[in-house]
């Protein structure tokens, strides 16, 4: 059997201001395997960044559960979340994920650290294959937004995550930019990773194995 690095049990989120209420979540139910990539779709407010939070830990579901390798993230202290998701999940948002007092190198550092699996060949391998060398010691303020993207996905490969969650990681990039990015995600797949990619590119529903669409928080 493969082994199953997320799942997704039902999740249902709601917000709600003052007598406004928002589903944004109804119900969804998902299961990626390792080594699978998964793009998720579907028309803006769908609930596609509210899913990716859920499965990151960074948000609780209002009903549901969510399982990382087999652990439950959900509903469980923020520290233990945080060391799960340190440990087991890489996040590339799409406001970035660097920090910017720190350098490019510097936040990769970081992220291994958190981890606890320091590694200077991986973080030169990582830089090197999209095209960062030059800019290990640069300050996020200072990259253009195709560099921020691909060194956001550097700190998200960082620790070898178990389950890389995407939000439109190539939503800043041109078809040049594209390329690298989906080719290490590719790459990070085969060596086992779990791929959860929510985008709107035609390119990333051809590229992932499986395409999940969501309507109205729903999965259609
Ligand atoms: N923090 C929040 N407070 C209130 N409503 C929210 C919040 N976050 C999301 N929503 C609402 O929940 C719904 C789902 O939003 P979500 O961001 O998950 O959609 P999305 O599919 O990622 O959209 P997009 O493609 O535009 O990024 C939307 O109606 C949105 O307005």
């Amino acid at each position: 059997m493969e082994a199953i690095a997320v799942t997704a049990d039902e999740l249902y989120r709601f917000y709600r201001a003052g007598d406004e209420e928002t589903r944004a979540l109804r119900g969804v139910t998902l299961e990626v395997a390792a080594g699978e990539i998964v793009a998720v779709t579907g028309p803006s407010g769908s609930g596609k960044s509210t899913l990716l939070t859920l499965l990151a830990g960074l948000d609780e579901p209002d009903g549901g559960t969510v399982w990382i390798t087999g652990r439950r993230m959900s509903h469980r202290p923020p520290a233990e979340q945080a060391a799960l998701r340190a440990g087991k999940v890489g996040m590339l948002v799409q406001n970035g994920n660097l920090i910017e007092h720190l350098t490019v190198a510097q936040n990769v550092d970081l992220a291994q650290r958190l981890a606890g699996q320091v590694s200077r060949k991986r973080r030169n391998g990582l830089l090197f294959e999209l095209g960062l060398s030059g800019r290990a010691g640069a300050w996020p303020s200072s990259l253009s937004g195709g560099e921020a993207a691909r060194a956001g996905l550097a700190v998200a490969l960082a620790n070898r995550p178990a389950l890389l969650l995407a939000d439109e990681p190539t939503g800043e990039l041109d078809a040049h930019s594209e390329t690298p990015v989906l080719a290490l995600i590719r790459d990070q797949a085969q060596t086992g990773t779990a791929v959860v990619i929510a985008s709107h590119s035609p390119a990333v529903r051809r590229f992932a194995d499986r395409v999940v669409e969501l309507a109205d928080g729903r999965v259609r």
